[in-house]
């Protein structure tokens, strides 16, 4: 555990499976989201339900929470969606070239703050054109999107956000939180399984077994598909795409004896409680899917110090939904394909507010 300072902000960086065990446990307001992420990141997350805290972020989480039931997913408007979404990854490059902390820089008009304020216009427009378009054709039903609508009807302590920013930023928040994080874990296990040429024999009989006699990948047989889901278990634990799990404390709060004081920021650094040798025993560096075959509880003295979908209240919304995403796109793929790792690849992974390959994930693809 220890403390740093980036320009006016205190951080708390810590790896203490006590403090982290209460944090997980901790369910009042008094814990939140850092007020940096709504400032310095606000371009991209704004005051929505990955960045806000105390009752707007409870009132965001009641209504999308539950529409994380893989039945509920719908698409509403891909080919705005597919715009929106290349327009959010420029976005989200520019930022990770920005500090946190630094005040008043990011009211200057650098050519990457000019770049980011032009992107977080044309995104909002673009939201709001999706927005309406589902209003007024009535298209969607009572789906995610219809849900934020409602919720910004009902919720009336807006301290300064509009209805029309409740609705953009959670719809943006929805479209980085399920898009980077569950993109880039595919291209993370693509690369992994082209590394390790068994376990992709393994897991494509896996998906060939399951899938015979025309059978389809239903909710079922997803569950029962258990060495790709140790697979990607092991992929998130090595190449988890958020960093850190982050907290402010809004309030002085006594974590067993460790007082943090109102406004100080507490940063769990994922990968290194994940690939912790004495957490997780001398191959914590390798790719080992065997060390999930008896699940999470198993695979880890401490299974705390597993996260990479975050903890306690502020757990991401979309896990389960996103293990469904990355069977079924996994599955299809390794069903029909290939793949070995080119010769072109240089591996490279880089924080770009997700850890991404710097590079990409170049690789040879051979038909089955
Ligand atoms: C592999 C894919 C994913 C990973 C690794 C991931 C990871 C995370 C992490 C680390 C957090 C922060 C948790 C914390 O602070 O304790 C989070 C929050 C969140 N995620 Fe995900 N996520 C993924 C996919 C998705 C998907 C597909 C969606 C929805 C479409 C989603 C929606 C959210 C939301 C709404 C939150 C904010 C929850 C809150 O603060 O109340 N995520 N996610």
């Amino acid at each position: 555990m220890f403390l740093y300072s980036t320009g006016n902000l205190q951080l708390l960086c810590t790896t203490d499976m006590e403090m982290l065990k209460e944090i997980g446990l901790h369910k009042s307001l008094s814990l939140g989201k850092p007020s940096y992420l709504t400032k310095d990141r606000g371009p991209l997350l704004g005051q929505g339900i990955l960045s806000s805290s105390g009752p707007i972020w409870s009132h965001q989480r009641k209504i999308i929470a539950p529409e994380f039931f893989p039945d509920k997913v719908k698409v509403s408007n891909y080919s705005k969606g597919e715009e929106i979404f290349s327009k959010l990854k420029a976005l989200q490059m520019a930022m990770a070239k920005t500090y946190i902390g630094i005040p008043g820089m990011r009211y200057l008009p650098s050519k990457n703050n000019r770049e980011i304020w032009k992107l977080e216009k044309e995104i909002d427009s673009l939201i709001l054109s999706v927005v309406n378009h589902c209003t007024e054709e009535a298209t969607h039903g009572k789906d995610l999107l219809q849900m934020i609508l409602d919720g910004a009807e009902t919720y009336d302590d807006y301290k300064g956000l509009s209805k029309e920013r409740f609705i953009v930023n959670n719809c943006k928040n929805m479209y980085f939180a399920g898009y980077e994080t569950t993109a880039t874990t595919l291209s993370w296990t693509l690369m992994l399984l082209a590394a390790s040429p068994d376990w992709q024999a393994c897991v494509r009989a896996e998906v060939l077994e399951t899938c015979k006699d025309g059978f389809l990948l239903d909710a079922n047989a997803l569950t029962n598909m258990k060495t790709l889901t140790m697979v990607i278990l092991e992929t998130l634990r090595l190449y988890p795409p958020a960093t850190f799990v982050i907290r402010q404390a809004l309030e002085d709060i006594d974590f067993k004896g460790i007082m943090i004081p109102k406004d100080m920021n507490i940063q769990i650094p994922i990968p290194a409680l994940q690939q912790s040798l004495q957490l997780w025993g001398p191959d914590a560096h390798r790719f080992n899917p065997e060390r999930f075959a008896n699940g999470i509880v198993e695979a880890c003295k401490v299974p705390q110090a597993y996260m990479p979908f975050g903890i306690g209240a502020r757990i991401c919304t979309g896990q389960h939904f996103a293990m469904a995403e990355l069977k079924v796109a996994l599955s299809l793929l390794l069903s029909k394909f290939c793949f070995s790792l080119s010769p072109a690849y240089v591996h490279s992974p880089a924080f770009r507010l997700v850890i991404q390959p710097e590079h990409g994930v170049r690789l040879l693809i051979k038909r089955v």
